[in-house]
């Protein structure tokens, strides 16, 4: 073979064309190529296709020799090109997930060259950058030193098939290989109209983004409003709004929010797992948005947009990460969307940036009385953020004008413009009427507007009672805290807050605000607090059962939840006197046992508050409860008391709706209220499952509802896993990993009924799937019951046709999965496989990908190992943002390949430093003890998948096979299987 330049063989998931662009640049750093296969394959699985080569363009690389490793090295920086273009890390990984594309790197005579022992070149400072390096070793010889290669791998590389043949009819090929077409309608087409073209003629927008492809449009108009009105709105934003900062998962969010609704709307706004409340729209900005409308070709009040998402960045270093406004209400990303925006006060950058490739990035500079648009389909297909600049001091508040397109089930408007007839008219003339809220809704009363009680906290009795309900729970959290933080003396808040008058009306919201501060400052209360705290949540429950008792037709106590009318007749004595002894026999630290005590003792005061939230009228406080029903059912014994199962009917009709008697549902929310609210019921919902224990989810019915408890889990897992909508995938994802729950508790057969129901749906799914969330909680979710029963799973996948398809995509992706939670699942069902390959029991299509497999298993579980190797050495650290260690030449190296890794993770958020992408996201598992402190919630489930060792899984059956399957295996992977296992033996015995 002749000697030529490294070579990148590239084709895309449709064997069709090579993918636009594709790269993979390396730093400047010595490595080998066989090194760089090696984590490439890791990485992106073993498949290598070959078509269309993409040639090292530009190979400024010196190599030099290293003794050690008896190669030549290349130094230098790599960089690879297509058709002339230069090709980017970040884009490799998004090729992969974006495009499903594949890729590998072979070196076929450089190859060779590197791998010579006898052909070390003295070190060269640079290259030719046209001049390939030479070959020094004979072709048959070179190929032998391929030792990274697999023969029917090799084989494939240096001879590449025809194009494969389009998937199966049958078997509907799954989105992780069919990547949607990018391109969108012309906007000639649907008729859109941009504010640039509908705006007044003289004035001067100029466009920021125009992308006719993706119809994504931006537009900017500079100084809209004046320096006099800029200052007068910014002045009364900073002063009448009620900001908010709310808490993301690594403390607060690095700005300050409103969100306000006209006509009414009771939507909250939501971004990742946060969703705050509206307030009406103040005299102030509907002045402001009286000036601006017009500025933007929307003279007609009826036009206006019903919403306003208020920032305020009090500095440069607060925020917002690249996101896309995307949110359900305003349906961005299957409609054309438009949005508007008002920046007022300090000048800050605005960035937009493609989601997918081919990337493109835009930036504004927004001063003060600036107007920016985003219009058409930019939220589908663009990102944006306001990125820190710790130079500018000033704040800055931003508006963002929109219009619902899809009000909450809770506040049941409709929109006030038909969001697919506003653009093509250009005019309002046809649009629907007004926001009408349905008859079976009483009126909503404005909700008191909050503020927060200044400091140091107000103590003199009669102002405290005249505060309104909402500010009075306020009030007592931040008292709580103070007296937390030693700054206040409990002696002095809690007579107050035990004052009845002082409770009355605010029952849930003063149980919830207590909960938050318990749950907060556990650890920082005496035991005199922790006591007088509990009084506390006696006189919330007191005010809970007044509240029901007079009457407002809403359940208050846990005796009214069907199914622990005889559990709740139990004293509150009996139960705790029952759950300390069993916290006396646990062995678990101090700590636990406290916060065990501490959550037991408040089952009696906070299930009544809990009730209130689960029912529709109690929605502003859902995640507060469904928060409380956590934690309880966390702590408290196995298996979970009867008491506690009591809200778990209450999670379905949230979920799927059902009229009982003890719950009449109007109309409207006869399919739930909460659907949307997955993400967070799945907490709880994980509690009954792990803790239950499974066999109650198996056996239990719910009397009132007349269904068995397994039928409703399968219903709140098909209903939200199919839910329409931005952002229900999020949701979709907490549904698959529910369902996967049910199969990594349960041992076989007792949810063996249930498993070709779930594969069926999972399935279904997978065809539309959009996010990498999903996408890894629908493998981890396939191989989960894999795990759980081999044959029967297998059954499935044949009877449907998708056995091929589904292993190859398998196979593929189980290199991107990072959490070591998620990879180790997945390796246990492809270990599963290879029981059934040694046994000589798998389908025929499966047989002949064997040496795949076990190529696949060595690769990964030595990844695994890796992978293991770094959590235990960096504790602290995230588990996906593993580096290698190694030489300081290796470090950079792997710091490139560490980015791409990350970058394959995040294909959602896409940009690894982006702090934001990980503070917006909601309550999931890892909550805040005191001192800031994660408690994994994850550690009070352990399933009996958990307490599998993977590694010592995949070694018995190395070692079980019969000699002659074990010399294949050698084969296959070309080197030592005694050296593989030993390997696996170390590791086993380490981790025990
Ligand atoms: O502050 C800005 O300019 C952008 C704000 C934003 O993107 C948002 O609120 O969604
Ligand atoms: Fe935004």
């Amino acid at each position: 073979m002749a000697a030529g330049p490294l070579r990148l063989f590239v084709r895309d998931a449709r064997g069709q064309e090579p993918v636009p662009r594709l790269v993979a640049a390396l730093p400047r750093g010595g490595l080998s190529v066989g090194r760089l296969a090696e984590r490439l394959r890791s990485l992106l699985g073993e498949q290598v296709w070959a078509q269309g080569p993409v040639e090292l363009r530009q190979p400024p690389l010196c190599r030099r020799s290293d003794a050690s490793l008896g190669m030549n090295v290349f130094q230098g920086s790599l960089q690879l090109a297509l058709d002339g273009e230069p090709l980017h890390s970040a884009a490799l990984a998004r090729s992969v997930l974006h495009d499903g594309a594949v890729v590998d790197v072979v070196a076929d005579s450089v190859h060779g060259a590197l791998h010579s022992e006898e052909a070390v070149e003295p070190a060269q400072s640079s290259a030719p950058a046209e001049r390939p390096p030479k070959a020094a070793a004979s072709a048959p010889a070179r190929r032998a030193r391929l030792d990274f290669l697999t023969p029917a791998l090799r084989q494939q590389l240096f001879e590449p098939p025809p194009p494969r043949p389009p998937p199966a009819a049958e078997a509907k090929a799954p989105e992780l290989l069919e990547p949607s077409r990018l391109e969108e309608e012309p906007r000639e087409k649907v008729g859109l109209r941009l504010v640039p073209d509908r705006a007044p003629a003289e004035l001067r927008w100029r466009p920021a983004v125009v992308d006719e492809v993706r119809r994504s449009f931006a537009a900017h108009l500079p100084q809209a409003l004046g320096p006099k009105d800029a200052d007068r709105f910014l002045a009364a934003a900073v002063r009448e709004v009620d900001w908010q900062q709310p808490e993301g998962r690594w403390g607060p969010i690095p700005r300050k929010t409103a969100w306000l609704t006209a006509g009414g709307c009771r939507c909250r706004y939501g971004y990742g797992g946060l969703r705050i409340g509206s307030e009406p729209f103040p005299a102030w900005l509907k002045e402001v948005t009286a000036l601006c409308m017009p500025l933007c070709g929307l003279p007609d009040e009826k036009d206006w947009p019903d919403s306003c998402n208020l920032n305020l960045y009090e500095d440069g270093d607060h925020s917002v990460g690249w996101h896309a406004d995307d949110e359900f209400l305003f349906q961005g990303k299957f409609t054309d969307c438009l949005i508007i925006s008002l920046s007022l006060g300090a000048t800050r950058w605005f960035e937009l940036k493609t989601a997918a490739e081919p990337f493109e990035m835009h930036r504004l500079l927004l001063r003060s009385g600036d107007l920016c648009t985003m219009e058409g389909l930019m939220q589908k297909h663009y990102l944006h953020r306001v990125p820190k600049e710790r130079h500018y001091c000033e704040p800055r508040v931003n508006l963002t004008w929109r219009w619902i397109a899809s009000h909450e089930p809770r506040c049941g408007l409709q929109p006030t413009v038909d969001m697919r007839k506003r653009h093509p008219a250009g005019d309002a003339g046809d649009q629907g009427p007004r926001a009408k809220r349905p008859k079976t809704e009483a009126p909503q009363a404005a909700a008191p507007r909050r503020k927060r009680p200044s400091r140091p906290v107000e103590m003199e009795r009669d102002k405290v009672l005249a505060m309104p309900a909402e500010v009075r729970a306020r009030w007592l959290a931040d008292a709580m805290k103070a007296v937390a933080a030693s700054e206040l003396d409990p002696s002095s808040v809690f007579p107050l807050a035990a004052d009845p008058e002082f409770a009355a009306g605010v029952n849930e919201a003063l149980g919830a605000r207590m909960f938050r501060v318990l749950r907060g400052n556990s650890r920082l209360f005496s035991e005199e607090q922790a006591r007088v705290l509990q009084e506390e949540c006696a006189v919330a429950q007191r005010f809970a059962s007044a509240a029901q008792t007079t009457g407002t037709k809403t359940e208050g106590g846990s005796d009214s939840i069907p199914g622990t009318a005889e559990a709740s007749q139990r004293t509150q004595e009996d139960q705790m006197n029952l759950r300390l002894k069993e916290l006396e026999d646990m062995k678990d630290s101090g700590e636990q046992q406290r916060r065990c005590a501490l959550f037991a003792n408040l089952v009696g005061p906070l299930l009544p508050i809990v009730a209130r939230a689960l029912h529709p009228d109690g929605i502003d406080f859902l995640e507060e409860g469904l928060e409380m029903l956590t934690y309880l059912t966390s702590f408290c014994s196995t298996p979970i008391p009867t008491a506690l199962w009591g809200p778990f009917p209450r999670l379905y009709q949230a979920v799927c709706g059902k009229s009982t008697a003890s719950l009449q549902l109007p109309e409207v929310l006869e399919g739930g209220w909460a659907p949307d609210f997955m993400t967070n019921i799945l907490e709880p919902m994980l509690n009954y499952v792990a803790r239950g224990p499974v066999e109650v989810i198996f056996s239990g019915t719910w009397s009132e509802g007349n269904m068995t408890y397994a039928d409703m889990v399968f219903n709140m897992v098909k209903k939200v896993l199919h839910m329409p909508g931005v952002g229900s995938e999020k949701d979709a994802a907490a549904a698959t990993e529910l369902a996967t729950a049910l199969f990594a508790h349960a041992a076989p057969p007792v949810a063996d009924a249930w498993l070709p129901a779930y594969f069926a749906e999972f399935w279904k799914r997978v065809s539309e799937v959009e996010t990498r969330d999903l996408r890894q909680a629908l493998l981890v979710a396939f191989a989960t019951q894999m795990w759980y029963n081999t044959e029967l799973f297998l059954r499935c996948t044949e009877q449907s046709g998708v056995t091929a398809q589904l292993f190859e995509v398998w196979m593929n992706k189980i290199g991107s999965l990072k959490r070591l939670r998620h990879r180790k699942v997945a390796l246990l069902g492809l270990v599963q496989l290879l029981r059934m390959g040694c046994a000589q029991a798998l389908p025929a299509n499966l047989a002949q990908g064997l040496p795949h497999l076990v190529c696949t298993l060595a690769v990964q579980s030595k990844e695994t190992l890796r992978l293991r190797h770094k959590a235990a050495s960096r504790p602290d650290e995230e588990e996906d943002t593993d580096s290698e260690d190694g030489t300081a030449d290796q470090g950079q190296v792997d710091q490139v390949l560490r980015k791409l890794q990350m970058a394959s993770e995040n294909d959602d958020d896409n940009e690894d430093n982006d702090s934001e992408a990980l503070s917006d996201e909601g309550f999931d598992g890892m909550v805040h003890a005191a001192g800031g402190k994660l408690v994994d919630l994850n550690a009070q489930r352990l399933s009996r998948l958990d307490r599998i060792d993977e590694l010592a899984a995949l070694r018995e059956v190395l070692q079980q096979a019969s000699p002659d399957m074990q010399r294949q295996f050698e084969a296959w992977v070309g080197g030592s299987l005694h050296e593989w296992i030993a390997t696996l033996t170390t590791e086993t015995a380490r981790s025990k």
